[in-house]
Formats: structure tokens, sequence, C-alpha cells
């Protein structure tokens, strides 16, 4: 495949200055800059490049792309802005306080546990404020609590001073309570999701040193989807570049940002990029992923964004309207299975299949119908995760995930908790290196008639290595173990052994979540491995050859021929919590990725009237977005 000459012109701009690229949807961003690294590579003896995604899908695809460069092992470091960032703690994080082996607090519900627990050390009857029946009180107090972590994600995220947080927020004593909850997370021998840049764009602003560690070895730095970027991702870059890294390649699409909850902003590409490394700017409007037909539909939603390229096919895009979720569903579902029976269209390379399809819904809640009618009509397909993993949901399968933590770090007292509630034994009176062992001796006495097995499970668990785990062994002990309670199960009451049923497969699949971590080569580690999953860089798509439905995030820098956009009504697309024109400029950057993720054919698609999640019918406005694009 040819580059055109706007594309080369951008790859082969001079070596050591900084360039900008704003680019459309299908403009060849990727392309571009996975090209720009080879160029790089092939222009520059020993240096070498941090090429940094937003995604580890992205991450991987873009290794995928420069895998038969033969030093791209060596001196490329492709990775997300978060991973670079963790790296950088597990190193130095002992410089500014953090714990050697860093334990990463991934999952809402437990950063809620620390923040609580620092609130009764602070002498605030906290377990009394949430001790009420009434439930509709309790739900807005648990909001009130959930409002000050999102403070704390926003601190984090705009890396806000004291000053600027007393401004922002006059009444409330923030930074204390901010404080607070930081100590709480160390005291707990973690840090959150947020702290990783925080900590690490501290580490490289005050220790000049570790900072020229990473400048020496790495004289290029090369960002994808830099639209996205936030404030804590920006600076972060921005430290880590100092004065000595003149040679940075941001690229991006303004149409693109999506992630302004994340506190994302294109103003970080757009102007501070500009005014602090004063870039040559490029700029690439030419799709040459979509057909005539869907480009004037993006066209419609941000004119004049996109430009076709001679020979783009004239594709189709097809708007139909159906009276209930149900009928939308059962149309799509007879569009697929026509599609499939067609085969072939001179528009399609190759034979059509499940696998040149998606569904783009702007929630996951949007896919229920379908979901079912697809069952009905025996369509295999798979929702497209985000990167976190999913959480075990067999006794046996937390057991063996909490230990884990426990072991890793054993002053986690949010998941001993849970541990030990699950094993309905008392909590340790310390949180210390014996804990499980302490946890062992208690099972003895216990009544569950699984006591043995999870005894057995919490013992190996504490007996694993945790530079070089042997959890193959592991897996084969507890799977032997568990096939054998199946086999013998007539003394069991039925329901509890289809829990040890799923608890053989969710072992099976921390086996091969396990073979992955190994084949990744990110380490050998117990706390590499934890880490790696809390950063989700184990995740992976569920079903290869069915048909996938995917929010539009998930979506993201994705490609395929025939894009179904379900759903698209008024308060679903755009979103109803979207009030302000800053938010709603965001859905319509949502809707423009949906509709450009369609490389030939795009079928977008509505209900006259939903069932709402109470049980009510509700009539449904035509989406302003579908208007635009039938104007
Ligand atoms: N010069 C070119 N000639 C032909 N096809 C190209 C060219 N450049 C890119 N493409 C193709 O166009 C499609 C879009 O490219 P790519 O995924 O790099 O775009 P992008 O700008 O990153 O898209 P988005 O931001 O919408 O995710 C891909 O299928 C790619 O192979």
């Amino acid at each position: 495949m040819n580059l055109s000459n706007a594309q080369r012109q951008i790859i082969e701009a001079p070596i050591n200055s900084a360039v900008q690229v704003l680019a459309s949807a299908g403009s060849g961003k990727t392309r571009v800059l996975t090209e720009r690294v080879r160029h790089i590579l092939d222009k520059t003896k020993k240096e070498g490049i941090i090429a940094l995604t937003f995604t580890n899908k992205a991450a991987e695809e873009m290794s995928a792309r420069l895998a038969d460069f033969e030093q791209v092992e060596d001196r490329v470091w492709i990775a997300t802005i978060h991973s670079v960032a963790q790296r950088i703690l597990e190193k130095y994080g002992h410089t500014v306080g953090l714990p050697t082996e860093l334990h990463i607090y991934d999952r809402d519900k437990d950063r809620m546990e620390v923040f609580i627990q620092s609130l009764r050390e602070d002498g605030i009857n906290i377990d009394e404020y949430l001790n009420i029946t009434d439930s509709r009180e309790l739900k807005s107090r648990e909001k009130n609590l959930q409002s000050f972590m999102d403070i704390f994600s926003k601190i984090k995220r705009e890396l806000l001073t004291d000053i600027e947080v007393a401004e922002l927020y006059p009444n409330n004593n923030i930074w204390k309570i901010y404080q607070d909850y930081q100590s709480a997370l160390l005291n707990s021998g973690g840090i959150d999701y947020d702290d990783i840049l925080v900590y690490a764009h501290k580490i490289l602003l005050t220790h000049d040193w570790i900072a020229k560690i990473y400048r020496s070895q790495y004289k290029h730095i090369c960002v994808d989807e830099a639209q996205d970027l936030n404030k804590a991702q920006y600076e972060f870059i921005r430290v880590l570049c100092g004065d000595a890294i003149k040679s940075i390649i941001m690229v991006g699409d303004p149409n693109q940002m999506i992630y302004g909850f994340n506190g994302s902003s294109k103003d970080y590409l757009c102007t501070s990029f500009v005014d602090d490394f004063t870039p040559q700017c490029f700029e690439l409007k030419e799709n040459y992923r979509s057909t005539k037909a869907v480009i004037r539909a993006a066209n419609k939603l941000r004119p004049g964004s996109q430009a076709e390229i001679d020979y783009a096919l004239e594709g189709g895009v097809w708007i139909s309207e159906f009276d209930t979720e149900e009928d939308e569903a059962a149309a799509i579902v007879a569009i697929v299975k026509n599609l499939l029976d067609l085969r072939v269209n001179d528009e399609i390379e190759g034979e059509i299949s499940l696998k040149n399809m998606v569904v783009i819904g702007r929630n996951r809640f949007v896919f229920s119908k379908l979901e079912s009618s697809l069952k009905d009509n025996s369509i295999p397909y798979s929702l497209r995760k985000g990167e976190r993993q999913l959480e075990p949901s067999t006794r046996f399968g937390k057991i063996l995930d909490y230990a884990i933590r426990v072991k890793l770090n054993s002053k986690d007292w949010v998941d001993g908790k849970k541990l030990c509630q699950i094993l309905n034994i008392a909590e340790p009176k310390n949180w210390t290196t014996s804990v499980l062992q302490e946890m062992v001796t208690q099972m003895s006495s216990s009544v569950d008639e699984y006591s043995d097995v999870f005894a057995k499970l919490l013992f190996a668990v504490d007996g694993l290595d945790v530079e070089s785990p042997k959890i193959p062994k592991l897996v084969k002990d507890f799977n032997c173990l568990l096939t054998s309670l199946v086999e013998n199960h007539s003394s069991v009451a039925d329901d509890k052994i289809e829990d040890v049923k799923l608890s053989i497969e969710e072992l099976d699949e921390f086996n091969r979540t396990w073979t992955r971590f190994k084949r990744k080569g990110i380490g050998d580690s117990l706390v590499a491995f934890r880490n790696a999953l809390a950063l989700g860089q184990l995740s992976h798509d569920t079903l290869e050859d069915g048909l996938t439905l995917s929010t539009v995030h998930t979506m993201k820098g994705l490609e395929k021929d025939i894009v179904f956009l379900i759903g698209m009504c008024e308060g679903v697309f755009p979103d109803y919590r979207a009030n302000t024109v800053k938010e709603l400029d965001e859905e319509r950057n949502n809707a423009f990725v949906a509709v450009t993720r369609a490389k030939r054919w795009l079928y977008i698609t509505y209900p006259k009237q939903r069932i709402m999640p109470w049980g009510d019918k509700k009539f449904q406005r035509k989406s302003r977005f579908v208007m635009e694009i039938e104007s």
C-alpha cells in the first residue's frame, strides 16, 4: 500500500523536530505513526523510541505492524502511558516513599473502602451514616461519598495543587480529606489507578537523574490518539521530555475526543503542545477507510472534516425506524442473515462473514433485545469488553483472587476483609505477613463443606514463590481436586456443585491469563502479573468468529466493513446526561467516531418506543444526529 504525499511528508519530517498531526478519521494516523517509528529507526543508529498509545490493544497492534523490523524489540518501547508510568514506579517508586512491591487498587469499590476507612480514622461516624434502612436515602448518601471520590480523581487527573483545590471547593476541607485518603491508601500498601501517573510525574519532576536515565535511552517520543490526553498524561509526557527530547510527534483528531469524563481535552494537543514544543503542523483529511456514502454521513456530523479519495467506492448508509426494540433487533438479525447468505459483494473484500460486522451502541444497555434475538437465532456474538479484567464470580475464584492480593501485600486489609467474609472467619487482629497462615488455621474449625479445599487453596497461595510462582502446578492440582468434587457430587446440594463447576472454568481462565502474561514477556513475578491485570494488559476478545457488539468507546481506533449503529434515539445518543454545549459536542464526537468505524456499509436504526429499566413504556424521538445525517 502506497503512502500519500501528505503522509510521506509527515513521516519524513526532520527527525529531531516536534511534529503535530491533526488528522481526520480513517486518514491513516496510526499508519503514519507506525511508519514514522520505522523511519526514525532507519535513520538513527541506536536511539530508542517510546511509542505511547491509549489502549493496550492499540499498543499490540502497533507492535504487530512493526514486528518485521529487526531492532524493534530492543529500541522501541510501545506501551500505554499508564504502563510506562507504572514501570517507572516499579523501579523508582521508593524515591517518593512508595512501597517496593506496588499494589494497585484497580476496583472502584476497593478505593471506596479505603476512603471510608480514612473517614473512620478521622473520627467520623461513617458506619452510622451508612447504616440506614431507607434505601433512597442510602443511595443519596452513597452518591455523596462518590462525589468525593470523583473530586479525588479530578485532583489527580488535573494535577491540582492545594491552592487550586481550595479555590475550586472553598466551603469544604477537601484538601485535608484528600490527603487523609492518600495516607490511608499508602497505609494499606497501595495506590490507586490515577496515582500511577501522579507519582511517576512527581518522580521525574523531582529527581532529574531518573528522568535523565530515560532521556539518554529514548530520544524520540510518539503519541497516538493525542486528542484524548488529560492534564496528568500531558504533563507526564512533558516532564519525560524535559529540555532534552525535541523529537516528539503527537497525532490526533480533535473530532474524536471522547474521554472528557476522564479529564481529556483536545487543548493539550491543539494548544499546549504548540505552545510548549512549537511543532511543525500537518493536517490529513483524506479518508482512506470509508466509502463515499459513509464519508457524506460523517461530514453531516462534522462538516468539512472528511475528504474522499479519488477511488472511494460508493457504499451505502441506510436509516430505518422500528416500532419497538424487539422489531429493531429482529430486523438487524434478518439483515445479518441476508448478508451472510449474500456471501460476496464487489464492495467487500473476501467473503462476508460475522467477522466483517460490528453492532455499535452508545452504551451496553441498548444491546439487550438484540442479544436475545441473536441467541434465539443461534448467531454467535460477543460483547466487546473494556480492558479491565472480569471479576471472578465463584467462591473459589474470589478466594484465589483475594488471597493472591493479600499474599502480595499483607497490609491490604480491603481484600483481606473480603476474604474473611467469604470464608466466614474472623478478621486477623493485625495485617501482617502471616495473615494467610492464620486464616488456614482458622479454617480447621470451619463447618463450611468446602473448608478443606479453601484451606488448601490458601495454603497453596501462601506457599507461592513471589518471584517465580508455579502457577501451572497450582492450577493442575486444584483442577484435579475440583473435578473430583464434581464427579462425587451426589452428597452435595446441586446449586453448590454448579458453583464448583463454574470454578473449574474460572480456574482455566486464570490459567489462560497467566499463559498470556508469560507469552507477552512482561515479567515472571506474581507482582508483575497482578499489576499487568490491573492495567488491563491481559484482557482479550472473547469470541473471534462471532458478531461483535461494542460501545463507541471500545470501538475506538478500530474499523469493520459493515457497521450497525443501533438505538439512535434522543436520550440514548446523545446521552440524556449531556446537557452543556461541551458535553453535547463530545456526544457529537462519539457519533462521529461510531459512523467512521464503517469501511463500506452503515445501517442506522432506532425504535419509536423503549421499555425503561423500571418497566414503563416510553416513546422516543429520533436522535438529532440521525436527522442531521438524513438532511
Ligand atoms: N495511503 C493509504 N492508501 C490506502 N489505504 C490507506 C492509506 N493510509 C491508510 N490507509 C488505510 O485506511 C484505513 C485507516 O487507517 P488508520 O487506521 O491508520 O486511520 P486512523 O486515522 O488511525 O483512523 P481513526 O482515527 O478513524 O481510527 C486503514 O484500513 C488503512 O490501512
